[in-house]
């Protein structure tokens, strides 16, 4: 298995960041390389594809588009500005997403054994191989066929499920920083495909890439210092180990759920962290194709918001659940829009004045 997590004999071991940039390399050099050539069935070629199963493919993306919009209905409305085709890409990935989370996170959970998890990737190989289990995996498979997108992101992303199945400390940031790409950085990985890098852009394919493992990851942090009560309630504890103990602070002070000025200190200090990955997204969402980068900055900028959220509660993320209210919402909308199409030069000068 491809695991990003594999030892390297008699090396030094790499940190998982460094690991974790190998996967962004290699993904970044497939995007560049002209539309793969798969070893598909012939008559799964994308003009054979017949009319009666156009329509079901149709109306799986519908029902991919209805989940969607039943999670995330503000990241839903950024969707329908995107071209049709890349509105569907997104929702397929989206639904194969959230049912993989759903597995670990959901309403039966606790029946999730790796072999159950071992199953759900043999299902991802064959609907990358273009033999769906089920509609919403052929939303999946016609997707990856259209689209430049890779199989590795997937595969890391059941691997956070394994690990959630048996991992519930993290010792240090490096290791939160591989739980965070597996589920949430690899989502960015997906995701860029599909929004395409807009045609004028300087940048390095790399460095959007970065761009959006650091959404992925701002994203994870910010779940993760959102959720501490409700984690630490099913005895997880996400929050690096050895940064608590530097506050004077342990397990035990996390199950008690006390706001106390050690851990107010703590929390400025994860959430100082959680921002400079928002920060480092930010760069790369100018690179992305104009038409996609409206929902990437609304989804972004609302999410760092829960920030701003955990902050105006006093760093009580024991018993309050940070979130933002309609009215922030609504006025983020418009703002994500005016910054995705008005270049940042003009809004720097008029920011200067
Ligand atoms: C435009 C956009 C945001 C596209 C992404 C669409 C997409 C495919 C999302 C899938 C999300 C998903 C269901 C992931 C499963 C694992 C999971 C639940 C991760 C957590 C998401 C938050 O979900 P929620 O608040 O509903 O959490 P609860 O389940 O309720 O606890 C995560 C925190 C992470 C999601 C990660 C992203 C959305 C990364 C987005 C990055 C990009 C789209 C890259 C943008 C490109 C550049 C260059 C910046
Ligand atoms: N899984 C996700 N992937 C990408 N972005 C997300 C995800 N979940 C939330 N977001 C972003 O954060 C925003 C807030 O999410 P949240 O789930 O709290 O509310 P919502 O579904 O957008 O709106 P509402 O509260 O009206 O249901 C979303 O609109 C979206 O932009
Ligand atoms: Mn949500």
């Amino acid at each position: 298995m491809s695991n990003v997590a594999t030892d390297h004999d008699g090396r030094p071991p790499l940190s998982s960041e460094q690991r974790v940039y190998n996967v962004i390399l290699k993904q970044a050099a497939l995007v560049d390389k002209p539309p793969k050539s798969r070893s598909l069935p012939s008559d799964l070629a994308l003009d054979s594809i017949p009319v009666t199963t156009k329509n079901l493919l149709n109306e799986a993306y519908d029902r991919c588009g209805e989940v969607c919009a039943e999670y995330a209905k503000t990241f839903y409305l950024g969707t329908l500005l995107m071209t049709p085709e890349r509105r569907k890409a997104i929702w397929a990935i989206y639904v194969w997403c959230r049912r993989t989370d759903e597995l670990v996170d959901g309403p039966n959970a606790s029946q999730i054994t790796p072999t159950a998890l071992n199953r759900w990737e043999q299902r991802l190989e064959r609907a990358f191989e273009g033999q769906p289990y089920d509609m919403l995996d052929a939303a999946l498979a016609e997707t990856v066929l259209k689209f430049p997108v890779d199989i590795q992101p997937f595969r890391d992303m059941i691997n956070g499920m394994r690990m959630d199945l048996f991992k519930s400390r993290y010792f240090n940031f490096d290791e939160l920083y591989l739980y965070c790409y597996y589920v949430a950085g690899t989502v960015g990985l997906m995701s860029v495909p599909i929004m395409g890098i807009d045609p004028g852009s300087k940048a390095s394919t790399e460095s959007v890439y970065n761009a959006a493992l650091a959404l992925g990851i701002a994203n994870q942090l910010t779940n993760i210092l959102r959720d501490v009560g409700e984690d630490a309630s099913r005895g997880r504890i996400y929050l690096p180990q050895d940064e608590l103990e530097q506050f004077g602070l342990s397990d035990d002070d996390i199950f008690a759920g006390v706001v106390t000025d050690k851990w107010r200190a703590f929390m400025k200090d994860q959430i100082k962290r959680a921002r400079i990955f928002f920060k480092q997204a930010e760069m790369g969402v100018l690179e992305l194709d104009k038409d996609s980068r409206w929902p990437v900055w609304a989804s972004l900028l609302l999410y760092e918001q829960i920030l701003d959220s955990i902050e105006a509660n006093d760093y009580d993320n024991f018993t309050k659940r940070a979130y933002v209210g309609k009215w922030k919402k609504l006025i983020t909308v418009p703002v994500a829009y005016v910054r995705a199409v008005v270049p940042p030069s003009v809004t720097r000068l008029a920011a200067t004045g």
